[in-house]
C-alpha cells in the first residue's frame, strides 16, 4: 500500500484530507470505518492491484460438474486464478493503474463489486477474511493519519514484485514525516 501511495502523491493528499476532516490526531478504531470511505477504497485498490496471494489453494472436484459449458470430471484439481479477474479490463477499466476512486460510487459511497475477490470465493474462501479486513483498515488508516510518506531523492521505488507463496516488494526505502 505504501508504495502505491508514494507513487501517487495526489492519492496520499486525498487520504490526508479525509483523515483531517474526520479524525485529527487521535488513534483510529474500527468505529471510524464507515466514515473513512477513501481509506477503505485505498485498501480495496491495494488488494486488487497487488494480488497478495498469486496462486490460490488447490481444490478438487468431488463429482463430475459442468461450469458454463466446461465439463470437469470428478477428482480434477482446480486452482482458481483470482488475479486474472481483478485485472480484467471488463470489470476494472484501466486495470494497471492505481485508482481508489473506482470503488467510490456516484453518491460518494464506498462499494465493493463481486469481481473484487482477494480472499477467494465460495465455501473455501479465506477463513480469516473478517480479521484481515479489520487489520488492513486499522494499519492503513493509522499509518496514513500519523505520517506522510515520500520517495528519497536518488532512490526511486521501482515497485518490483518478489513472487513466492505470497507476493512482496523488492527492498525499498522512503522518507517518513510526522503529520501531527
Ligand atoms: C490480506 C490478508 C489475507 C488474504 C489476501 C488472504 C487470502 C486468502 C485466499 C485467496 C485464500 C484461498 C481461498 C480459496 O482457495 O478460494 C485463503 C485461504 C485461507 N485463509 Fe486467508 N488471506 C488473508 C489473511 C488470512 C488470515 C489473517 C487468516 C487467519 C487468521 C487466514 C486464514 C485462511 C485459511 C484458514 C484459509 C483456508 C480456507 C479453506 O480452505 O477453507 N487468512 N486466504
Amino acid at each position: 500500500m505504501l508504495i502505491y501511495i508514494i507513487q501517487n502523491p495526489d492519492i496520499q493528499r486525498k487520504a490526508h484530507a479525509e483523515l483531517n476532516e474526520f479524525i485529527g490526531d487521535r488513534i483510529i478504531t474500527t468505529d471510524d470505518k464507515t466514515n473513512l470511505k477513501y481509506i477503505n477504497a485505498i485498501v480495496a485498490e491495494t488488494q486488487r492491484m497487488c494480488n497478495l496471494v498469486p496462486m490460490n489453494v488447490p481444490h478438487k472436484t468431488t463429482r463430475d460438474v459442468e461450469v458454463m459449458g466446461y465439463k470437469i470430471p470428478k477428482d480434477t484439481v482446480i486452482i482458481d486464478q483470482i488475479s486474472t479477474v481483478m485485472h480484467d479490463e471488463r470489470y476494472f477499466p484501466d486495470a494497471e493503474s492505481f485508482r481508489p476512486e473506482r470503488f467510490i460510487d456516484s453518491n460518494g459511497k464506498f462499494f465493493q463489486p463481486p469481481e473484487l475477490m482477494p480472499f477467494g470465493v465460495g465455501k473455501r474462501a479465506c477463513l480469516g477474511e473478517g480479521l484481515a479486513r479489520l487489520e488492513l483498515f486499522l494499519f492503513t488508516a493509522n499509518l496514513l493519519n500519523q505520517f506522510e510518506f515520500t520517495e528519497v531523492p536518488g532512490k526511486p521505488i521501482t515497485g518490483e514484485k518478489v513472487i513466492a507463496a505470497t507476493i512482496c516488494s523488492a527492498p525499498w526505502v522512503c522518507s517518513v514525516t510526522r503529520r501531527h
